[in-house]
């Protein structure tokens, strides 16, 4: 690729102005990779398929579990064993079968262990040092971790290309870099609801025992002590609870709360004010919310917006006496802030379940502080709530691995399972023109702008073009630079590569049946290599249709043409007369090359006719310059789908 990632112009490299190069490697890469995935047996060159619910069942029909697997297995996985570290002795990459590998670097519940097994290969190496995860990531398919596995950015780097899909088994993603997945074109997927009412549940606990002393006491007694009066609670009928962060968890904990006598009040900016009324939750301001609270229960996410939100200036605005759990991430508090807070007593107490590092140092100011109750990140860590997650993200995981778009996915456009199956063959239509416009150009400036005309009978507003959008870019890519596309990585790769793609929707009298009409791929500001594409403004013009299923070419230039697009093709202009099918047909003949269809279009009838030949084999240099030399063929070009 001539333009790095820092040029601003997209340029061919030489190879690719003079002579397009064949892309047998590339068919087959394509042929291999899925839209999501390296891995997947993808029975097309785009295996997208929907992700609706799946059942655990559908697993069974993935390929069995080799004896080589097996065995592996049970040398790094034990019930209840401490997880053993693999020092090198599995092999690299995918088993004997070509199955992905899966490689889980934190405990994962059974269940989700099984769901994975029955798809590909499974190592489970936990506690692995970043150096340890780096070293191992460029043999693996896909990352399963949990919130003790930092997913830097130079995991993704040292992946080289082959890690497809992190699987976050819970919800917060704070551990992953999600800027360099997507830069990467990983995809990210969490597993939200499963673990909702863990947390939900350990909130509860972690309010009822700070406001009753339990675990103080608890050790106290177990100290030999028998100390009543120094271990008099506050009760919980009456107080406010301020829920920070009305989410899945927040919610779930604002109805428990209700169900213990409280006030709940609540502070997100972001949550519907109708679900908060239904439950009997009013919403506040931030500052409203901890002035009023007797009880703060912190839900919020990890984000730039919510890091230290409770800091110095946070705690001077509380009720003196304030108590505060928190069970979402220990990086919303400052901790030094908050020991001072409770040193001052404007704070009575707190219950943590999270730190900002984690462990964090045993000599903790925070985690020994007298009023302190602590938990290690305890709040999904339910039988329960560890089997649903596990089985949450294990089918996540295989439904990415074969092409799916999840439905959790964390860094990729969500495309409704209707519109997905309904865009399905315009997705291979629109790879399969960007691919073929690319092979058109013959260099000039480079390609710095496509334009895109999509038409339909529908409303111009009913279509979503992210998917195709996606698909052109990586069928103008992919044939001419090392990067690898797919929705998670298609817009920035393009930017990156200072590739513009303009979207034009048009309305049609045409069926209304259909999404798309056709798709349109223009590109100025280039020479062709086939000029018969070229329209009056200078721009490569060619057009696409789907008829019964089918991609189809249907204009090159402003010539109509009908043909298939799949395989290779023979892109001819020539003068309009007798002979010219059979001509160029045995030509093709003599040199074993099997003509799958022909299509002519012309313009003027005994001037000018575009032939388009789609043929199964790549010809030879030696035929293709046959060709050339027929008298009546005014140009030709062989394309590569
Ligand atoms: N301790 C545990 O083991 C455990 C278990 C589950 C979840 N969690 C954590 O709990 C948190 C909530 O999880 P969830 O499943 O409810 O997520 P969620 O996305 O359903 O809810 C988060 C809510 O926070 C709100 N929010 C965002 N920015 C905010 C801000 N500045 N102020 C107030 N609210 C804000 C969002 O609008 C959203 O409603 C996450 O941080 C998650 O990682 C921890
Ligand atoms: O965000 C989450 O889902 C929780 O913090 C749980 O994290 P864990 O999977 O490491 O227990």
């Amino acid at each position: 690729m001539a333009a790095s990632s820092s040029s601003a112009k997209f340029i061919f490299p030489p190879s690719i102005s003079s002579s397009f190069p064949s892309s047998s490697s590339h068919r087959s890469k394509s042929k291999l990779l899925s839209f999501l995935s390296t891995t997947a047996a993808a029975a097309s060159p785009i295996s997208l398929k929907l992700s609706r619910s799946r059942s655990r069942s559908r697993c069974g029909h993935a390929p069995r579990r080799s004896p080589i697997v097996a065995t592996t297995l049970r040398s790094v996985e034990s019930a209840e064993a401490p997880p053993s570290k693999s020092r090198g002795a599995e092999p690299a990459g995918a088993d004997s079968a070509g199955r992905p590998t899966i490689l889980v670097s934190e405990k994962l519940g059974e269940a989700g262990l099984e769901v994975l097994r029955g798809y590909g290969r499974v190592e489970c190496l936990y506690d692995l040092s970043p150096e340890e995860l780096c070293a191992k990531i460029s043999a693996v398919d896909a990352l399963i971790v949990r919130s003790g596995t930092k997913v830097t950015r130079q995991v993704f780097e040292t992946a080289k290309g082959r890690l497809k899909v992190v699987g976050r088994a819970g919800v917060g993603i704070d551990n992953v870099d999600l800027q360099a997945a997507t830069e990467y074109g990983c995809l990210v997927v969490n597993a939200p609801t499963a673990n909702t009412v863990a947390a939900a549940e350990h909130g509860i606990a972690l309010l009822a025992a700070m406001a009753r002393n339990v675990a103080q006491a608890d050790a106290s007694i177990k100290a030999g002590k028998w100390e009543r009066n120094k271990y008099v609670g506050v009760s919980l009928v009456g107080k406010t609870l301020a829920v920070m962060g009305f989410g899945k968890v927040g919610s779930e904990v604002a109805r428990r709360s209700k169900g213990l006598g409280m006030t709940v009040i609540a502070h997100d900016p972001y949550a519907p004010a109708d679900r908060a009324r239904a439950m009997g939750v009013e919403l506040v301001s931030f500052d409203q919310a901890i002035a009023t609270a007797d009880f703060l229960s912190l839900h919020m996410p990890l984000t730039p917006t919510t890091d230290k939100i409770f800091n110095d200036n946070a705690f001077l605005k509380m009720k003196k006496g304030v108590r505060i759990i928190n069970v979402a991430r220990g990086g919303v508090i400052d901790e030094d802030a908050l020991v001072r807070a409770l040193d001052s007593g404007v704070v009575a107490q707190a219950a943590l379940d999270v730190f900002t590092k984690e462990p964090p140092p045993t000599d903790s100011k925070l985690v020994q502080h007298p009023n302190v109750t602590v938990t290690p990140h305890l709040g999904a860590s339910t039988k329960e709530a560890q089997e649903g997650v596990a089985i949450e993200i294990a089918e996540a995981v295989v439904g990415a691995l074969n092409g799916e778009l999840a439905a959790t996915a964390v860094n990729a456009p969500m495309v409704p399972p209707d519109v997905l199956s309904e865009l399905a063959p315009y997705v291979v239509l629109a790879e399969k023109l960007g691919r073929l416009a690319v092979q058109l150009v013959a260099g000039g400036r480079g390609i710095q702008s496509v334009r895109v005309i999509y038409t339909s009978a529908r409303d111009t507003d009913d279509l979503d073009t992210r998917l195709l959008r996606a698909m052109i870019t990586k069928g103008i890519i992919e044939p001419i630079s090392a990067s690898y596309i797919n929705l998670v990585n298609a817009d920035y790769t393009a930017k990156q590569k200072g590739l513009r793609i303009v979207e034009e929707r048009v309305r049609v009298d045409a069926s209304p049946e259909s999404p798309v009409d056709s798709i349109q791929v223009k590109i100025s500001n280039v020479e062709s290599k086939f000029a018969s594409a070229v329209i009056e403004n200078g721009e490569i013009s060619i057009e696409g249709k789907v008829k019964d299923g089918i991609p189809r070419l249907t204009c090159v230039g402003s010539f109509g043409v009908d043909v298939s697009l799949e395989g290779n093709l023979i892109l001819c202009r020539q003068v309009d007369q007798p002979g010219m099918i059979g001509c160029v047909g045995n030509i093709l003949g003599e040199h074993n090359v099997n003509v799958s269809f022909m299509s002519v279009g012309r313009t003027v009838r005994r001037k000018h006719a575009i032939m388009a030949i789609g043929v199964d084999e790549e010809p030879n240099k030696e035929t293709l310059n046959k060709i050339g030399e027929v008298p009546a063929i005014e140009e030709f070009v062989f394309l590569n789908l």
